[in-house]
């Protein structure tokens, strides 16, 4: 009989709404499984059947954990799905993806709370995605630049763990970290170009738009615009002074192109 050497894997897990996150989650995991030669396995922690899920590694293990920058923190609901995570001394790498205004005190968080968890955190990289409240803040972003410092990034954690890295590098941010997003119960109106299709039911990380009357959102809603994004009618939007407000805020400061910041 052979002896067949244990292949380890790498973790890809990641929440994206809107898919940016998902574009560099999987350019970073998919390097660092070439250069290692690591089993790559997909968590998906976006579809509220998804969450949460006992996740973890071994040793040689590595395991990414990519995630929307949201109010310059870790999105909320991600929290209880971290509390799920068993470390065991695997290696993470964290990254945030954030609408060209800033990532403040996220990737810091979330190397804190992995931390805690009994991973390794050796690298965290911030990248840029379209904001998804104000489109023409970081349009069409993460576009092929984006991707190529993604794959090196991935490239570059995989030669820090054939050196047989185990620090956490510095990593910008502060602590306490800033205030989170306040529920607002904001949700998004419905139009009546709404034809009931149910793409919107289905997209929603929540589970809470009505799969028989789609105007109809229950509480919790993110205000992660995946349901405004995806409609193929275009009937799904926030109203009201808040969100234009935001939107305004956004498009009067935050235009000028970011780029990603890496930390090894
Ligand atoms: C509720 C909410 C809060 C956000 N907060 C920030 C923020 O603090 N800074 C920032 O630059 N972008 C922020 N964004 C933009 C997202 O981080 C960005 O659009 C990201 O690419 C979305 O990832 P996804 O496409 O994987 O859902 C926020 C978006 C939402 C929906």
């Amino acid at each position: 009989m052979k002896d067949h050497p244990v292949r380890n894997s790498i973790y890809n897990v990641y929440f994206s709404p809107t898919k940016a996150t998902q574009k560099i989650a999987y350019e970073v995991a998919d390097a660092i499984a070439a250069d290692r030669d690591l089993t790559s396995i997909a968590i998906n922690l976006t579809k509220p059947k998804s969450r949460p899920v006992r996740a973890g590694g071994q040793e040689n293990d590595v395991f990414l954990f990519a995630f929307p920058v949201y109010s310059g923190r870790v999105p909320a609901v991600l929290i209880d799905c971290i509390d799920q995570f068993e470390g065991d001394g695997a290696k993470a790498v964290v990254v945030g993806v954030y609408g060209n205004r800033h990532y403040d005190d996220a990737l810091l968080e979330a190397a804190d709370l992995l931390g805690e968890r009994g991973f390794k955190v050796i690298a965290a990289g911030a990248f840029i995605g379209e904001h998804s409240m104000a489109p023409r803040v970081g349009a069409g972003r993460p576009d092929a630049d984006d991707l190529a410092v993604a794959a090196q990034f991935g490239h570059d954690v995989a030669a820090l763990i054939e050196q047989g890295a185990t620090e956490t590098p510095a990593i910008k941010g502060n602590r306490p970290y800033r205030d989170g997003m306040p529920d607002t119960g904001a949700r998004p109106a419905t139009t009546d170009a709404c034809t009931k299709c149910g793409i919107c039911v289905k997209l929603c990380p929540m589970g809470i738009i009505d799969a028989d009357d789609p105007a109809q959102v229950a509480d919790g809603c993110l205000q992660c615009n995946a349901c405004v994004k995806g409609c193929p009618q275009d009937a799904k939007r926030f109203e009201g002074e808040q969100a234009a407000a935001i939107v305004a805020m956004l498009e009067g400061n935050c235009l000028e192109r970011k780029e990603p910041e890496l930390f090894l």
